[in-house]
């Protein structure tokens, strides 16, 4: 019987390949909307407030058959963390034949780089395929890894950059040779791409400064009151989900707009809905528990691979 691993958030991110992990999760997403067929087996995650230090708690268990391949993420997100990050996570990964467990796998780094991949995977099926200029609202974890994720999949001429503080939108635009706006309609005017990556809990994206047949991956706002898109906007467009079950239960953008979901990306992804780019689209994401799944199942085969004697 193989010990029981540890691996770490450094370990995780020399790890994980993000080029074949995108393609992993695109099987996932469509694998979890074709339902039972799929071999998906995801409940909408359970999610606390710890109202006393105003953070959240989410437990996120999967299965997939697929992908051999079974799960358990704890997740915190605490806003105002400063010297903590505000999300941290840990991935429970057990064996599936027998249940045993086989490893603690640290779960900041797979959050972080799987949900932009499922946005990467979004913007490929959902985006003009003529886009040049992407712009990023938000400058923490998920707007570098998603600036990075996107490049994989759409070759941009101009990236621009807002943040609610000046300096982290310097920062950040600086590091990936961005241009920095000082106001969200700036970096949004025109854009082809938008990535709202926020703790917003008010909406920071109107629909009257998006250009007609944008593609908007709205990746905050992952608690029932909170919004990061104007209504008008999410009722003004075809908007697109990970999870219609989830969605319902967590997304503020779908709850409070009372706007009508399309689609779920995974069946686009497997044909069953259409993939209409030349409209305004959203793809609105709470996170799914199958793509922390694939991707500890993936850091765990190539730790293996790299140390076959343990
Ligand atoms: N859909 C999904 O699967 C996931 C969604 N998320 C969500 O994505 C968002 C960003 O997460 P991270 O980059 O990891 O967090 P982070 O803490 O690294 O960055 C947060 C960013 O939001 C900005 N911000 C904070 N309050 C704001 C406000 N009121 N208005 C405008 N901007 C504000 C900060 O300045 C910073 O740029 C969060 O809402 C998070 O919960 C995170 C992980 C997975
Ligand atoms: O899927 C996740 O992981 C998260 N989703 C929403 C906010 C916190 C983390």
């Amino acid at each position: 019987m193989s010990s029981l691993k540890y691996i770490d958030s450094a370990e995780v991110e020399k790890l994980l390949d993000w080029r074949v992990l995108l393609e992993s999760i695109e099987k996932a997403l469509g694998h979890f909307s074709v339902g039972k067929d799929g071999g998906v087996v995801q409940p909408v995650r359970t999610v606390i407030p710890v109202d006393k230090h105003h953070g959240y708690m989410g437990v996120m268990p999967a299965y997939s058959s697929y992908d051999n391949a079974l799960a358990t993420k704890v997740v915190t997100f605490y806003p105002e963390n400063r010297d903590t990050p505000t999300h941290q996570a840990w991935i429970l990964l057990l064996d599936p034949p027998t249940g045993s467990l086989k490893a603690i796998v640290d779960g900041e780094a797979i959050t972080a780089i799987r949900t932009a991949l499922a946005s990467a995977v979004a913007t490929k099926h959902l985006s003009n395929p003529a886009s040049k200029i992407l712009a990023i609202l938000g400058s923490g974890i998920q707007a570098h890894s998603h600036y990075k994720a996107l490049s994989l999949v759409q070759n941009f001429d101009e990236v621009r950059v807002w943040s609610r503080t000046h300096a982290h939108a310097q920062k950040f635009a600086q590091e990936i040779h961005a241009k920095v706006c000082s106001t969200a309609e700036e970096a949004v005017k025109d854009a082809d791409v938008i990535c709202t990556v926020t703790f917003a809990t008010t909406p920071i994206l109107h629909a009257s400064w998006v250009k007609p047949g944008a593609h908007i991956n709205a990746i905050g706002a992952c608690v029932p009151e909170w919004q990061e898109l104007e209504s008008d906007l999410m009722r003004g467009s075809v908007v697109y989900c990970d999870s219609r079950d989830a969605c319902n239960k967590e997304s503020g953008d779908i709850i409070v707009s009372q706007c009508e979901i399309y689609a779920e990306l995974g069946e686009v992804i497997m044909g069953q809905k259409e993939a209409l780019w030349e409209r305004t689209t959203v793809f609105k994401s709470v996170g799914m528990a199958v793509e922390d799944v694939v991707s500890a199942k993936m850091v765990y085969n190539n730790y293996i691979k790299n140390h076959p004697d343990q």
